[in-house]
């Protein structure tokens, strides 16, 4: 479906994709995750055909992305969508229709999406969350083979943000490949099944949920001790007698504190969200870089070993 091979995308000095190689097979959902400016809407803005790449290659079903041909089995919902104040839902949903042969009937759309009651509200009268909402449904009238989703959820409400999820996976169900940008993390881990880290531009990690997983130190080891032998953590953090250890084998790893002989207290193993994974790998990439200070790893101080390469 989409196909990036050493993707990079200037703006100026700035470098918002660096290399980038990826394949996207069909029936795939994927999960781009990353921090602010990594790269995420230029990514989906290449494989849209929106911007091209200062070098490398991205094909869209085989196609370059800016082709129409390509483009007419896209669906897309950028992060910002402008939608025109004084036509109703149901008017803005036709008039997207209007643009594909064979569009899914209106009266679906808004149900599948919950819009059915605000059919007849000018968008202008819409609250943001369903705008939101909208702006998502807009991506599927065309029955894409393809659905690029930049940030669906942001600004729904829990109750929402789940009914989106129904509708992203009724239609991954169906076949639809589907490509999502997210900041919430649960958002990912419900929905996909290859999750694509990245920072600065670079892939940092690709895999399926469990790889990602264990591909990251997933694992917290906290114990108190005046002084620890290097014991291989991927990341160690050290603030007074307290250490913070992160590993992907935490078994291993208190073999090893206990092999060691040095005295502690209050060992404490713990299973990492994905969430605080990926920000110890985003922030292990800070300390390799050298460039950006260890935060947002719970009980963040000094980090004394840096982490083993992970990117693919
Ligand atoms: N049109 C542009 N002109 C100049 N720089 C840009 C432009 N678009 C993006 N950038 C820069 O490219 C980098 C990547 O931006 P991008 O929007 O792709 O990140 P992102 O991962 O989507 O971020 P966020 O999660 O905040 O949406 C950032 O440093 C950003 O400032």
């Amino acid at each position: 479906m989409v196909r990036l091979a050493g993707a990079t995308r200037r703006y100026g000095d700035v470098t918002a994709l660096d290399g980038v190689t990826l394949d996207v097979p069909a029936g795939q959902l994927l999960g781009l995750l990353g921090p602010n400016g990594a790269g995420k809407s230029t990514l989906l803005q290449l494989v849209s055909g929106l911007r091209r790449p200062t070098s490398g290659v991205v094909e869209l079903f085989g196609r370059p992305p800016w082709e129409p041909a390509a483009r007419a089995g896209l669906g897309m919902t950028p992060q910002e969508t402008g939608l025109p104040p004084t036509l109703r839902v149901r008017e803005v949903v036709d008039v997207v229709a209007g643009h594909f042969p064979d569009p899914v009937p209106t009266a679906e759309v808004l149900e599948r999406f919950g819009l059915g009651d605000l059919a007849r509200r000018q968008t202008g009268g819409l609250s943001g969350g369903q705008k939101r909402r909208l702006a998502v449904a807009l991506a599927f009238v065309g029955r894409p083979r393809l659905a690029l989703l930049d940030e669906p959820t942001t600004g729904l409400d829990v109750d929402a943000r789940h009914d989106l999820w129904d509708a992203v996976r009724a239609y991954h169900r169906d076949g639809g490949t589907v490509v999502l940008t997210s900041h919430y993390l649960e958002e990912v881990e419900a929905l996909a099944e290859r999750v694509v880290v990245v920072d600065r531009g670079r892939v940092l990690v690709d895999g399926s949920l469990e790889e990602v997983r264990s591909a990251v130190p997933a694992r917290r080891v906290r114990v108190r001790a005046a002084a620890l032998p290097d014991l291989g953590a991927d990341r160690a953090l050290v603030d007074g007698d307290r250490h913070e250890l992160w590993t992907s084998d935490a078994d291993a790893l208190v073999r090893r504190l206990v092999g060691s002989g040095a005295p502690f207290a209050d060992l404490e193993v713990a299973s990492a969200s994905l969430e605080e994974a990926f920000l110890a790998v985003t922030a292990a990439a800070d300390d390799r870089s050298g460039s950006r200070s260890a935060t947002g790893v719970p009980g963040t101080s000094t980090p004394t070993t840096s982490t083993p390469e992970v990117a693919r």
